[in-house]
């Protein structure tokens, strides 16, 4: 009679060992950046006592806080599987703990990667058998419910087949079907090749990041030199600036303008670092700042504005926002 609910597959096709044995030591990355981000399992499967692990799938598909079928695939699987477990990332009940994890050391067992919880965290962490997991959790699972030995089962997001090729580091998990193996061999260590020279350039101080720049021209970005919280707009505005202590105002011509400061042209020379007083025109809010002299260049003259007062303040943010955003102040109808 047919069981849908439970059924085991006693038998997988393993990769020979020697194609396995050529991903010692390679790092998940490097591999990962060859797969178009497909078929690596995503974060939520965690290392739980930092072990690489290398080894073929010997999967199970578990009831989602159940270990019976684990427990008999732990008696089925050959030295160097690597037991997947697809809990369906339930963390209600673990379903492995130190015991589990002793009796696979016992076996030869390659490893361990649970879409779901485990327990005995300590003992975990201090056992050589690579152990990855979605969480921890503490109440005893079930052992009496259905589940499947040896299907195509899911585990941190990706399908995983029996007898696929499972590379595991810190950074994660991927899962190799074995027929890319070769390949994806090849294009591994070439990306390890890639990598290295990067890490010399930057030693060497000859790192080339001209592709950055490419790549933002490419994609049109707006590179703006400015403080975020205070742009400098263009402006185009007469201002009359009173100097302390002389009756005749001196015309001038604002050419931009920030929250801080503003660039004056002026025909006659201002004194660097004195302290003048600018009418701002009707464009420019109609209002009255005292500014340092900070830098000239030609006619050209800078100004930082100093003890502005905060009803100014919001006048001259509203200034600048609206000559950022149409141009020039054209509406005055603001109450300036
Ligand atoms: O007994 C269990 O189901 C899980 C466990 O804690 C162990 O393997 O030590
Ligand atoms: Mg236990």
């Amino acid at each position: 009679m047919s069981n849908e609910g439970l059924y085991i597959f006693t038998s997988i096709n393993r990769p020979p060992r020697k194609l396995i044995d050529a991903f010692v030591g390679m790092p998940s990355a490097a591999i990962a950046d060859n797969m178009n981000r497909m078929s690596c399992m995503n974060a939520t499967i965690r290392p739980i006592n930092n072990l690489p692990l290398l080894g073929p799938a010997f999967t199970v598909k578990s009831h989602p806080d159940d270990n019976l079928l684990l427990q008999k695939a732990l008696d089925l699987a050959q030295p160097g599987d690597v037991l997947v477990v697809d809990a369906q990332g339930d963390l209600t009940n673990p379903v492995m703990g130190k015991l589990l994890a002793l009796w696979s050391k016992q076996r030869g067992i390659g490893g361990f990667i649970i879409d779901g919880a485990v327990r005995d965290i300590g003992a975990l962490r201090r056992m050589d058998v690579p152990i990855y997991a979605a969480g921890t959790a503490l109440t005893m699972s079930y052992k009496d419910r259905p589940g499947k030995i040896n299907v195509p089962v899911t585990c941190g997001g990706v399908v995983v087949n029996p007898g696929d090729i499972l590379v595991g580091d810190e950074d994660g998990i991927v899962v190799i079907n074995p027929r890319d193996a070769d390949d994806l061999l090849i294009q591994s260590k070439n990306k390890i090749r890639v990598e290295q020279k990067i890490m010399n350039d930057i030693e060497k101080g000859t790192l080339d990041r001209m592709w950055i720049e490419e790549a933002l021209k490419a994609r049109r970005a707006v590179i703006i030199n400015d403080n975020r919280n205070s742009p400098r707009v263009n402006v185009d505005a007469p201002v009359t600036i009173i100097i302390k202590g002389s009756a005749e105002p001196i015309h001038a011509t604002a050419i931009n303008m920030s929250m801080d400061g503003i660039l004056l042209q002026v025909e006659q020379p201002l004194e660097i670092l004195s302290q003048i007083r600018l009418c701002l025109s009707k464009e420019l809010g109609n209002i009255n700042i005292v500014a340092n002299v900070t830098w000239q260049q030609y006619n050209n003259f800078g100004c930082e504005f100093v003890d502005i007062a905060e009803e100014v303040r919001a006048i001259l943010d509203h200034v600048i926002y609206r000559h950022s955003q149409f141009g020039r102040l054209e509406c005055l109808d603001i109450g300036y």
